[in-house]
C-alpha cells in the first residue's frame, strides 16, 4: 500500500481570510487527489483507517532513518538473540478508538470553511466547535462543501435550522448532492444588532441590509421601525457593504463582532423577535465518525418511500416502536422525480410530488435499537442514506 507516495494531505495554503469561491476552487485543483479517489472505492471503514494512516505517513518511516549502530541496547540484543530482526515495539501500532475520536478538541491546526466573511455567525459557530481553528470564508454554501471535498479545508460548519426562521433548505439539498458526513452539531444563541455608520441615529435609517434569515428573525422590530429590507449574502457582508457604500440612511443587521470588525456603531441590541433565537449548525467532514455510546448522540438520515397509504406512518413507527425520539423532520421535493401522475379513475389524472424525508433522531448507530430501526426502515424505503451520527450539542 503506497500511502507515502500518494498522501493527499499536502495542500497549497489559502490566504487567511481569503474567500473560497467557485473560480478559486477550479484553480486549486493542484491538490493531489489520487489517494482520495482510491479511497472512494474502498468500504467506508477502510477509508477511515486509511485516512488516519495517510496522516501518520507524514512521519518518516523507520527504514528511511539513518541507522544508528553505535549503541545497541539490551532490548535490541534481546530481540536479536531470540531470532527477531526487528524490535516489535517499533512496528506500527494498530488504530485505536482514540485515533478516530469524535472529540474535536480545541481545533488547533484544523481548517474550517464557513459561508460568509469574518464576523458572520457561521464563523462564530466554527470557533465554538474548534476554538483554535483557522476559519476559511466561502462565498456560497456550496463552496464550503467543495472546499472540504477538495481537501482545501478539514471541515465545514453550515447553518441548518433556526428556532424562529426554520430550516435552511439549501443546505438540506446540498447534504444530499455531496458525499460529506455530519460529524457534529453546534447550537448557538444569535443576538442580532442594528448597525449604522458612526454618528448616524436609528431614525435616519431608511434601509437595512442583512442575510434573509436574519431579516426574518427580526421581523417585528423592522416592522416597528418601518425600514426597507435588502438581502445580502451574509450578515457580516451586509455590515461591510454599509461601510463600503457610506450611505447614512443604510444600516445592517449583524453581530456585535461584525460592528467591531467593520467599524460600525451599534444602534440597537438583541433586536430578534425571540430572545432565545437559536441557530443550529452542522459540522461536515470527508470521513464519518465511528459512532460512540459514551455520551448522547444524534443520527441524521434521509430517505424516500414507495407510494401507498400510510407509508410515512409506517416509516415513523420504526422509531416509535423502539422508543427513539425524533428531534427534527424535514421534507424536500425530489428534484429528479418531481411529479408522479396517478390515474386510477376516468375523472382525469392526479399529480403528486415525490419527497425526500430528512430525520434526526436521538440515538447512536452504536445502539442496537437504532440499527434495528434502520434495518426495518430499509425494508420499505426506496432509498436510505445515513448522513451522520454525532454527539448532541447540549451546551446551550
Ligand atoms: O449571515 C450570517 O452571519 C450567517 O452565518 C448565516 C445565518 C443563516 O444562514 O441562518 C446564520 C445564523 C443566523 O441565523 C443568521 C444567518
Amino acid at each position: 500500500m503506497a500511502l507515502r507516495a500518494a498522501s493527499p494531505i499536502w495542500i497549497s495554503p489559502l490566504r487567511p481570510h481569503s474567500k473560497v469561491g467557485e473560480s478559486d476552487l477550479g484553480l486549486r485543483r493542484c491538490v493531489d487527489l489520487r489517494c482520495y479517489w482510491d479511497l472512494e472505492r474502498l468500504p467506508k471503514w477502510e477509508c477511515c483507517c486509511l485516512s488516519v494512516l495517510a496522516q501518520r505517513a507524514i512521519t518518516p518511516v523507520e527504514d528511511e532513518k539513518p541507522v544508528d549502530t553505535s549503541g545497541a541496547t539490551d532490548q535490541v540484543q534481546d530481540t536479536q538473540s531470540r531470532g527477531f530482526h526487528k524490535d516489535l515495539n517499533l512496528l506500527p501500532k494498530p488504530l485505536s478508538a482514540t485515533d478516530l475520536s469524535s472529540s474535536p478538541g480545541n481545533g488547533a491546526q484544523v481548517r474550517v470553511a464557513y459561508q460568509g466573511i469574518p464576523g458572520a455567525y457561521s464563523e462564530a459557530a466554527a470557533l465554538k466547535a474548534y476554538p483554535k481553528c483557522e476559519t476559511v470564508p466561502c462565498d456560497q454554501f456550496e463552496a464550503a462543501f467543495k472546499a472540504v471535498e477538495l481537501w482545501l479545508v478539514d471541515k465545514a460548519v453550515l447553518p441548518i435550522e433556526n428556532s424562529v426562521g426554520g430550516s435552511i433548505h439549501r443546505n438540506y439539498d446540498l447534504l444530499l448532492r455531496h458525499r460529506l458526513h455530519i460529524v457534529g452539531e453546534v447550537q448557538m444563541i444569535v443576538n442580532h444588532c442594528l448597525l449604522g455608520l458612526p454618528g448616524v441615529q436609528k431614525d435616519e435609517l431608511k434601509r437595512v441590509l442583512s442575510h434573509p434569515q436574519a431579516l426574518a428573525q427580526c421581523e417585528m422590530t423592522l416592522n416597528k421601525l418601518g425600514i426597507i429590507r435588502v438581502s445580502a449574502d451574509d450578515t457580516a457582508g451586509a455590515a461591510q457593504m454599509v461601510v463600503a457604500n457610506g450611505e447614512r440612511d443604510t444600516g445592517a443587521i449583524a453581530s456585535a463582532r461584525a460592528a467591531d470588525i467593520y467599524g460600525l456603531n451599534i444602534l440597537l441590541e438583541k433586536i430578534q423577535d425571540d430572545d432565545d433565537n437559536i441557530t443550529r449548525f452542522l459540522i461536515l467532514a470527508r470521513e464519518p465518525l465511528i459512532p460512540g455510546s459514551d455520551r448522547p448522540h444524534k443520527t441524521s438520515i434521509v430517505f424516500t418511500l414507495e407510494e401507498g397509504p400510510g407509508m410515512l406512518f409506517k416509516a415513523l413507527a420504526v422509531f416509535a416502536l423502539r422508543d427513539i425520539n425524533l428531534t427534527k423532520m424535514e421534507s424536500r421535493p425530489q428534484r429528479k422525480r418531481p411529479l408522479r401522475v396517478v390515474d386510477d379513475s376516468n375523472k382525469g389524472s392526479a399529480r403528486y410530488f415525490d419527497y425526500l424525508f430528512y430525520i434526526d433522531f436521538d440515538a447512536s448507530m452504536a445502539e442496537p435499537r437504532a440499527q434495528h430501526a434502520l434495518a426495518h426502515l430499509q425494508e420499505f424505503a426506496r432509498f436510505l442514506r445515513v448522513l451522520g451520527c454525532y454527539p448532541t450539542d447540549a451546551t446551550l
